[in-house]
């Protein structure tokens, strides 16, 4: 059970009008356990997104096979909780009522309070249920945005660079919160960074992905007890080895955008 992706490939349009495809990434493999914390790292454009959206159902794969707690995955579910980078909260519902909102048509509205209440709670929200999206700081909406998957109480969490847009502190903040989190709930998470540092910081795995041809590069198991500390010298280690994996990845994608790929 858990994840398991076997053998997808993805290709999107070109967008020159010609008909033609690009391929994203093919073959590739991976399982999650449940109640794994797994994140996908790789270059920009390296299909981490794609690959996610998949899972999510928001895209198909044009082939091979993806199935969360041993369902086919053929849409969107309630099983599998999105985080995006931005919140996109609803600007004229409280924060209480953005939790509401998406669980309010399977259950009773006293319930309904009460989840949306217990989840803010979680995310140390409870003093601004009343307050409005524009109130909030970009952490607090994250924040938001968090509660508001959990309410829904998927089996899965998949999350896309959710602290992406926010500075150092308040990360570093929702790091503690998320691992606190996940440790209290027990969800699969599925994460998508390309920082080294949070993806050592927070998972059990780190899937290094790269392009040319897109896919799995190499997968790490982060052993280290939590809560990690980056200036450990295990830490500083394999977080040296995963850097200098991905600069290759890295250097291949700067290649390309200054258009001197044959160069070599
Ligand atoms: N809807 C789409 N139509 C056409 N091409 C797309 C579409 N979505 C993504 N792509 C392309 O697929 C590739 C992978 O994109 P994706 O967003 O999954 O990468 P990523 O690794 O998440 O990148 P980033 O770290 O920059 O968010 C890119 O080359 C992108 O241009």
């Amino acid at each position: 059970m858990g994840i398991i992706i076997e053998n997808v490939k993805k290709t999107f349009g070109t967008a020159d009008g010609k008909g033609g495809t690009v391929e994203v990434f093919s073959g590739v493999d991976l399982k999650v356990r449940p109640g794994e914390f797994v994140s996908l790292l790789g270059p920009s454009g390296c299909g981490k997104s794609t690959l996610l959206n998949i899972v999510a159902g928001l895209e198909r794969a044009n082939s091979g096979n993806v199935t969360v707690n041993g369902r086919g995955v053929v849409g969107p579910g309630a099983d599998r909780g999105v985080v995006f980078q931005e919140a996109a909260l609803m600007p004229w519902l409280t924060v209480k009522g953005n939790v509401i909102f998406g669980i309010k048509k399977r259950m009773s509205a006293v319930e309904a309070e009460g989840t949306a209440e217990k989840y803010l709670k979680m995310v140390h929200l409870s003093r601004f249920s009343g307050a409005y999206p524009h109130e909030l700081s970009g952490g607090m909406k994250q924040r938001v945005a968090i509660a508001r998957a959990l309410a829904m109480d998927p089996e899965t969490l998949l999350m896309d660079e959710p602290f992406g847009a926010l500075d150092e502190q308040t990360r570093s903040l929702l790091h503690k919160q998320v691992l606190h989190i996940w440790g209290q709930t027990g969800k699969t998470v599925l994460f998508v960074t390309h920082n080294i540092r949070e993806a050592m910081l927070l998972s059990d795995r780190i899937v290094l992905m790269g392009v040319q041809p897109g896919g799995i590069r190499k997968v790490f198991a982060v052993e280290l007890p939590r809560p990690r500390d980056s200036l450990e010298p295990e830490f500083a280690e394999m977080e040296q080895q995963i850097r200098s994996l991905l600069s290759v990845e890295i250097d291949k994608v700067a290649r390309e955008e200054f258009g001197d790929v044959h160069s070599d």
